[in-house]
């Protein structure tokens, strides 16, 4: 993917003419100034100068995120071309909190004040403030190890506890403990200096002088302790007052449909309250979809006068110049409702917004390593997530907040938030800190220890994918490629299987493509049967992962024929019209096409040719196969599934193409727990080619004969494990 590729969509950072920008500035200047944080500046630099390591407590909106850097800037933090980098759990968060600073400093965005996320990078050599996510500076280190441009690094919204905050916190401590130990110490490019890693020592400064780094742990909900605890001691210092009052409501009785009294709620602030914007957090894009269309359906029956509510949806599978919709003022009149995940939860400011509608509950991941389940299910929110959410609604003047739930349940929430490194796949991470030269994965010096069992099933699995050799160290070249594409391991394998053996790197693009979205197709409940019937002509009896196939590419068909004769906007249209007769939802299909353009960059960009196995789609089924066998089911006598490498029983989702076909063995993409263990995204597979492609996992029954004790493997035709697998049998495998 070429650099910057979303930059101009994104955002434009054009100069106002003369007159408006000098009253701008006086009045950002005031703004600046009335912050909670402004008061403390000398205070907070000169704590910076006396500690490594500071932790930033403050409320929401009281000034941390945007005016910290710019006090480090001025407080010569930048000095000989160092940077100041600021971590962000969210993309969309990097990019509008580096536009707003940019304006604040009264610079071009891109030069003095940047942002880099994965796949846009708006910065420049005299960039010296740079917001970016938290995933972007770990692979920053993989080429950088030492992190030496950065004479500071602030790891904000430290309490959301992603898992990429956690490792790049456990990281920092050991770059910051290297160079401190070097101060001083002037290299030359190449030198042997810093981070000893893999029984060696990496190259460190990149011929810079070694400087110490200092680190700064900001939240406005964070239980300091912990992170003071973890950093020797470190000192906290928390930033008093903020900006305007949020009042809270609470409901009296627990709602039982917490979608439908939001929308009442919405519909009340609306005709009884003064103007203002509406926030709503619901917990994905289904849910978020389903209620735009009733706001828009109930406004129908509002008098004229109060028709002029205008619904925008947030999440994160939309494309980022959609994302970005919600942040332009409302049209004269009209009062805006934006309906978001928590992915509007943190950091950032929503122009407008007053009023903030809080059910109270979040999509969250877990995942079971025993059995390498992933559930979606929605849970109560966290206390510290209720915090930022009503701190969305007092930025800009007082706001209110209404959580849809009785006092006494807040009460009763977690403080905050499970780490997520405690409760995700860590098959991705583990490969990260391979690819850093981390060898010892338990010892490993996490905040909070993922269990052992999620670290050996991690391990496990990158083995049996070709990222990790049977010694558990970095597979070359397969493992480095697989940590440099920014994919789960099991989707970058099978880019690469896709491009050496199989011939099908355009369709295995355009598969990682579509499953990056939650749903490609739109399902209205009270038209499913027209929905069915106008998709048929796309449905594949091989399969989910064909049909997706034809879908991207007759929409494909359609746009080529249509875009030398219209503009984009028009085209835009047309689309929206193609995808609403198709039953196709247009914003997942954009942002399918979006992630296509942007791996498809990767992927050349590492040297491969993208070539196309045409209509051979027996090679491509072979190819889902050697990809996705991890994830195989063999259909049972009554007609449920066995998954092969779980032994749980499953079935299949009723929106697959399978869903009455019921082929004899299948790949899956998707384990999901609903009322039944479900499995999505499927294709159907010949069993046989699940022991000629992973020979190493799978044997058929003329194979296994001839198995020693100490051989274990799954048998093809009916997913037994033989002999068994013992923990002593894994382990022996892998620490050594
Ligand atoms: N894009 C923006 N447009 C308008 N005002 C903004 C914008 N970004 C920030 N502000 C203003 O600056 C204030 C401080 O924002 P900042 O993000 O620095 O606070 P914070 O303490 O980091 O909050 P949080 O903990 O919620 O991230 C906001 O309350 C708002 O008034």
């Amino acid at each position: 993917m070429a650099q910057g590729e979303l930059k101009s969509s994104v955002l434009p950072n054009p100069k106002p003419p003369i007159a408006s920008r000098f009253s701008m500035r006086q009045k950002i200047a005031e703004h600046r100034k009335s912050l909670p944080i402004a008061s403390v500046e000398k205070r907070l630099i000169e704590e910076v100068q006396k500690n490594d390591i500071l932790i930033i407590v403050g409320e929401t909106g009281s000034g941390k995120t945007t005016q910290l850097p710019q006090f480090l800037f001025s407080g010569g933090f930048c000095r000989e071309g160092k940077m100041v980098g600021i971590t962000q759990p969210r993309r969309i968060a990097a990019v509008t909190i580096a536009k707003r600073v940019a304006e604040e400093s009264d610079v071009e965005l891109g030069q003095r004040v940047g942002y880099s996320i994965r796949f846009d990078d708006c910065t420049s050599s005299s960039t010296r403030l740079k917001y970016m996510t938290d995933g972007f500076l770990l692979r920053e280190a993989l080429l950088d190890p030492l992190l030496s441009r950065y004479s500071v690094i602030v790891v904000d919204e430290a309490h959301e506890r992603t898992v990429h905050t956690d490792v790049l916190l456990a990281l920092l401590k050991e770059v910051q403990r290297a160079r401190s130990k070097h101060e001083g110490v002037q290299t030359k490019a190449g030198d042997e200096i810093g981070v000893k890693r893999n029984g060696g020592v990496l190259r460190g400064c990149q011929g810079r002088k070694v400087s110490p780094l200092k680190l700064i742990i900001m939240s406005a909900s964070l239980d300091a302790r912990v992170f003071s605890e973890y950093f020797g001691g470190a000192k906290a210092v928390h930033v008093e007052g903020r900006q305007f009052p949020v009042d809270i409501f609470y409901t009296v009785h627990p709602e039982t449909d917490y979608v439908d009294a939001a929308l009442v709620t919405i519909f009340q602030i609306h005709v009884e309250e003064k103007p203002g914007d509406i926030l709503v957090f619901l917990t994905g894009q289904d849910e978020i979809e389903s209620v735009e269309r009733l706001v828009k359906e109930r406004l129908e029956h509002l008098p004229e006068d109060k028709r002029k509510l205008l619904p925008l949806a947030i999440f994160s599978a939309l494309p980022s110049e959609q994302q970005m919709q919600v942040f332009a003022p409302a049209p004269t009149g009209f009062r805006k409702v934006i309906l978001a995940t928590n992915i509007a939860e943190t950091s950032i400011t929503i122009p407008g917004i007053r009023y903030v509608i809080d059910p109270g509950f979040v999509k969250a991941r877990t995942y079971d390593p025993s059995k390498g389940m992933e559930t979606l299910d929605v849970v109560p929110a966290s206390k510290a997530q209720s915090l930022q959410r009503s701190g969305r609604a007092g930025r800009e003047g007082p706001g209110k907040c209404f959580r849809l739930y009785p006092e006494r349940e807040f009460e009763k929430l977690d403080g905050s938030t499970k780490p997520e490194i405690k409760r995700c796949n860590l098959s991705n991470v583990i490969l990260q800190l391979k690819a850093l030269g981390i060898d010892d994965i338990v010892g490993f010096d996490f905040i909070d220890k993922p269990s052992r069992g999620a670290i050996v099933k991690a391990l496990t699995e990158l083995r049996l994918l070709g990222a990790l050799t049977d010694d558990c160290q970095l597979e070359k070249p397969a493992g480095e490629q697989m940590s440099r594409l920014p994919l789960d391991p099991v989707y970058s394998r099978a880019l690469i299987l896709a491009n050496k053996q199989f011939n099908c790197l355009e369709e295995m693009l355009i598969t990682v493509a579509m499953l990056s979205v939650e749903s490609i197709f739109y399902d209205p409940r009270e038209k499913r049967e027209e929905a069915r019937t106008s998709r048929n002509h796309f449905a594949s009896i091989e399969g989910d992962h064909l049909t997706y196939l034809s879908v991207y590419r007759e929409s494909n068909e359609f746009l080529e024929k249509r875009k030398t004769e219209s503009s984009e906007a028009k085209i835009d249209k047309i689309m929206k019209k193609w995808c609403k007769d198709n039953f196709v939802n247009n914003r997942s299909l954009k942002h399918a096409r979006d992630t296509y353009r942007q791996i498809r960059g990767h992927v050349e960009q590492m040297g491969f040719n993208v070539s196309s196995c045409g209509n051979d789609m027996l090679e491509y089924r072979r190819c889902l196969a050697a990809s996705f066998f991890l994830k195989a089911a063999q259909r049972q006598m009554d007609g449920t599934y066995r998954a092969l490498e779980s032994g749980e029983i499953v079935h299949i989702h009723p929106t697959s193409v399978l869903f009455r076909s019921k082929p004899e063995c299948v790949i899956f993409n998707e384990l999901m727990q609903t009322s039944k263990k479900y499995i999505k995204n499927l294709t159907r597979i010949d069993h046989l080619w699940l022991a000629e492609f992973a020979p190493h996992h799978y044997k058929t029954d003329d194979e296994m004969k001839d198995l020693t004790q100490d051989d274990c493997f799954y048998s093809v035709r009916d997913g037994t494990l033989r002999p068994l697998e013992t923990e002593a049998n894994v382990k022996g495998k892998l620490f050594v």
